[in-house]
C-alpha cells in the first residue's frame, strides 16, 4: 500500500510544509527532521518556483528567500537535501512542486530519484487531470503518488478526480490564495463525503488551517490537515532557533487533528 495513505492509517494526519532551501540547505535538513520529531505523519517540502500559482505572501517569501539563496537552485541539490534529511529520518516525503520542473528533470528520473529517496508523492498544482496521463504511468512503476487538488469550484469534476487519485487527496478548504484565514469555505463536508463515496483514499485538507482549533475542526470534516504558511511563519521568525518551534508546534498540531471538537 502506499506509505502516504499509510500515515493515515487508525489516526488522523498532520502534514506540514515548508520551502526547500529555506533559510539555506543546512536549515532545510533540520527543519524538516523537526517537523519529523515533532510528530509530523507526513511532511510535504515546496520545489521554490519563480513562476507559482496559489502560493499567497508567505509561502511567495519564503520561495524569494530560497531562491536569493542560491538563484540557480539545482533540483538535485534539494534531491541532497533529502539524501541528508533521511539519514535522520524515514518520516514519508512529498514535493509541492510545479510541472515544468518535473518536465526538466524528466519524468523518469524524476520519479526514480523520489523513489530512491522516499519521496512518495507529489503535489503539482499546474497539472491538470488531463495532463496527468503521461506522468501518471512513470510515477506508478516507481511508486510515487500524484496527490491531485480539489477545490470548493472543482465541484462537477470531483468523482473523477477522486477515482483516479493514490495516497491522499489534498482538498482545498477556501478559494483563493494559501496563507491564514479565519474562515473555510461552505460545503467542505459534502465536498469530502462526495470524494468518500467513490475512493477510500483519504483526504487531508490545507489553505488557511494555522490554530489547533482549526486543525481539530479540519481533522473532524477530513483525515488530516496540511500547514504551510504557518511554518514557514515559525521558519522566517526564529532563523535558526526554529526546529525546536517547528517540533513544539507540531506536537500540539498533532493532538489537535487527534483530539475532540470542544463545542
Ligand atoms: O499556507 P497554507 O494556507 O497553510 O496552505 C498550505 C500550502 O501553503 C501548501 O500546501 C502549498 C504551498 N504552495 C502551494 C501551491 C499550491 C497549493 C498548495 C501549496
Amino acid at each position: 500500500m502506499s506509505k502516504l495513505t499509510d500515515a493515515f492509517k487508525n489516526q488522523k494526519a498532520f502534514i506540514p510544509f515548508v520551502a526547500a532551501n529555506d533559510p539555506d540547505f543546512e536549515g532545510t535538513v533540520n527543519n524538516v527532521v523537526a517537523l519529523a520529531k515533532g510528530g509530523a505523519d507526513i511532511v510535504e517540502l515546496g520545489i521554490p518556483f519563480s513562476d507559482p500559482i496559489a502560493d499567497g505572501p508567505v509561502i511567495q517569501a519564503a520561495d524569494l528567500r530560497a531562491l536569493k539563496a542560491d538563484p540557480d537552485l539545482p533540483m538535485d541539490t534539494i534531491f541532497d537535501m533529502v539524501k541528508e534529511i533521511r539519514k535522520q529520518t524515514d518520516v514519508p516525503l512529498a514535493f509541492l512542486t510545479y510541472l515544468n520542473i518535473v518536465f526538466q528533470y524528466g519524468y523518469e528520473a524524476f520519479t526514480a530519484r523520489c523513489e530512491e529517496l522516499g519521496i512518495y508523492g507529489l503535489v503539482i498544482p499546474d497539472m491538470p487531470l488531463e495532463e496527468r496521463g503521461e506522468l501518471a504511468p512513470i510515477a506508478e512503476k516507481h511508486n510515487v503518488d500524484l496527490i491531485p487538488l480539489v477545490t470548493p469550484i472543482s465541484a462537477d469534476r470531483i468523482e473523477k478526480i477522486a477515482a483516479a487519485a493514490t495516497g491522499f487527496i489534498y482538498v482545498v478548504s477556501s478559494l483563493g490564495v494559501t496563507g491564514e484565514r479565519s474562515e473555510f469555505a461552505n460545503g467542505l463536508a459534502d465536498l469530502v463525503n462526495r470524494i468518500r463515496k467513490v475512493t477510500d483514499v483519504p483526504t487531508a485538507i490545507g489553505f488557511g488551517i494555522h490554530t489547533p482549533e482549526q486543525a481539530t475542526e479540519m481533522a473532524q470534516i477530513a483525515d488530516g490537515a496540511i500547514v504551510g504558511s504557518a511554518c514557514v511563519n515559525i521558519v522566517a521568525e526564529y532563523g535558526r532557533q526554529a526546529p525546536a518551534k517547528l517540533t513544539d508546534y507540531t506536537k500540539q498540531m498533532k493532538a489537535a487533528v487527534n483530539a475532540n471538537p470542544v463545542r
